[in-house]
């Protein structure tokens, strides 16, 4: 396979295996750089598994022929720090590795994206200090910053893993479910702030239940059924009653307001 710099991630054929189930079934995706794509699904569709291939957290089968299942930035060999230095990541996994070291402090969290790992906190130079509050200021969780984060409430650790994932400027922002834990304001503000990034041409890749996170500035949707592809290609094209109630194995309805604001509806419910 002819591999090209401008992908963000090319999968060929990728499966994965946990506790002996498959639950990415011969994966075949690619999402170019500057692509700003959602990935929908119903649970357990594969979502947050596909994310875990992108940051290398986890391998998919090898191929026989020694075919690289998985190339990330045009590369399917990497240091995974040095991936991860480059990426900006919001996902529950993350989140939970965090907590579990009782003495990290929120101003560490954040300056630990630079390294793609987990800061001292004590050994920062000041100019990485002093861009650390700016990010967290850019999420309202400055006052946090000598907190330990395995303390923050839910929606005060999104907000701070929002400011890490902004802190170094990244080539592409995974966003698995980024709004769980916010507020209605917070995450009104959070929309905002990321149809900015994207504009600004950070890649964005966003996971969500939620289709009205889907900022106008994502123009393409992949539809997980079950560790498949279901669709894959233009928003207008994939958004449709019929493609999300097979997604969902329900029948669905797309709502779309006044302000261009989508929503999904179970048909036959009232909203
Ligand atoms: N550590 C694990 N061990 C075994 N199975 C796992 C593990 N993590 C996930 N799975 C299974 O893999 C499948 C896909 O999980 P994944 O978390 O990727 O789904 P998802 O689409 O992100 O779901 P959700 O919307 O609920 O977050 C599920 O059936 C899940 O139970």
């Amino acid at each position: 396979m002819n591999r090209s710099r401008a992908c963000l991630l090319e999968l060929d054929r990728a499966t994965v295996r946990r506790d002996g189930h498959v639950v990415l079934d011969a994966l075949d995706l690619t999402i170019p750089m500057g692509r700003h794509t959602a990935i929908l699904g119903a649970n357990g569709s594969g979502k947050s598994t596909l994310i875990q291939l992108l940051t290398r957290e986890l391998h998919p089968l090898a191929h026989e022929d020694g075919r690289a299942p998985v190339c990330v930035l045009g590369r399917h060999l990497w240091d995974v720090r040095d991936l991860r230095g480059r990426l900006g990541i919001v996902t529950q996994r993350l989140h939970e590795d965090l907590r579990s070291l009782p003495s990290l402090t929120v101003h560490a969290v954040v300056v630990g994206a630079t390294l793609g790992a987990i800061a001292d906190g004590n050994a920062v130079d000041p100019m990485l200090h002093r861009r650390a509050l700016a990010a967290l200021q850019q999420m309202q969780t400055v006052h946090l910053a000598e907190r330990r984060y395995a303390t923050l409430s839910a929606g005060e650790a999104r907000r701070v893993l929002l400011a890490r994932a902004l802190f170094h400027a990244p080539v592409a922002l995974l966003l698995d479910e980024p709004s769980s834990g916010l507020d209605v304001v917070a995450r009104a503000r959070l929309m905002t702030q990321i149809g900015r990034i994207a504009r600004a041409g950070t890649t964005l890749v966003l996971v969500t239940h939620h289709l009205e996170e889907l900022v106008p500035e994502i123009g393409h949707v992949v539809l997980l059924r079950a560790g498949r592809v279901l669709a894959d290609g233009p928003r207008d094209v994939v958004l449709t009653d019929a493609l999300l109630s097979q997604t969902f194995d329900t029948p669905v309805h797309i709502r779309n307001d006044a302000d261009g604001m989508l929503s999904l509806t179970i048909a036959g419910q009232a909203s």
